[in-house]
């Protein structure tokens, strides 16, 4: 089985992912939690040009393309897929993914891609059996990262958060295997809420 946990930055993704790992080593599953970027060449390379926004991502005066970015981390998943995903799941065991191919429909569509196109790219990618959406208001999210972003770049970042947000609730209309859960409940309500879906999952197989 393959899950993958979705939501904006902040909205408790790693919280859940381990929390739902653990509840799924208790009952004796063999389980794979891994996440993208990925901590390989690839998602280092990521880090380096597209994340930290520092000057090696800049090339000729200007930030690597929006078209570069989304390039990057489909290798990066490429190499996640063929490398440990499909290996894993052939195998039997549970994987656990912290973001997929789906954050790259939501952020890089709310750069300005088409998102024909980005789909299209990520086509390669097995289709999850299940994926959770965290679902949170930006101001929450906010709250929950403060510390971990550049003040000065707040508001921007907020602005392309809620876009974001607004993307992945869209993308559920295409994509079935999408959930939204609340995430502005307690953190063990939410993992409550995943478990029962989860389960209802595991009937079916
Ligand atoms: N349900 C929750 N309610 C309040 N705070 C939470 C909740 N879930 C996670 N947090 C806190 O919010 C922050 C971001 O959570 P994290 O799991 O790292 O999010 P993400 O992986 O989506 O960026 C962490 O400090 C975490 O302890
Ligand atoms: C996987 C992926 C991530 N991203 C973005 C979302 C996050 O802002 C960032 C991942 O940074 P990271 O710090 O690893 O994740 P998080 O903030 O969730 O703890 O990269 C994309 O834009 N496209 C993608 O395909």
């Amino acid at each position: 089985m393959f899950v993958v946990i979705e939501g904006i930055d902040g909205a408790g993704k790693s919280t859940q992912a381990k929390l739902l790992a653990k509840w799924f080593e208790e009952r004796g599953y063999e389980v794979v939690l891994t996440k993208e970027p990925t901590d390989t060449a690839f998602g280092k390379l990521i880090r380096k040009l597209v994340l930290t926004g520092g000057k090696e991502g800049i090339i000729d005066g200007a930030r690597i393309s929006h078209e570069a970015e989304a390039l990057l981390f489909a290798a990066d998943r490429a190499e996640h897929v063929a490398k440990l995903i499909k290996p894993s799941i052939e195998a039997g065991k549970i994987v656990i993914s912290d973001r997929y191919f789906y954050s790259s429909l939501a952020y890089q569509w709310a750069r300005g891609l088409d998102l024909e196109w980005l789909i299209d790219l990520n086509r390669f990618a097995v289709r999850p059996d299940l994926v959770i959406l965290l679902d949170l208001p930006v101001k929450e999210s906010m709250k929950r990262i403060n510390g971990r972003s550049i003040k000065t770049e707040f508001d921007k970042i907020a602005e392309l958060q809620k876009k974001v947000r607004e993307n992945y609730l869209k993308l559920t209309e295409r994509f079935p295997e999408m959930r939204i859960v609340n995430a502005l409940a307690s953190v063990e309500d939410i993992h409550n809420d995943i478990v029962a879906l989860v389960e209802h999952e595991l009937l079916k197989k």
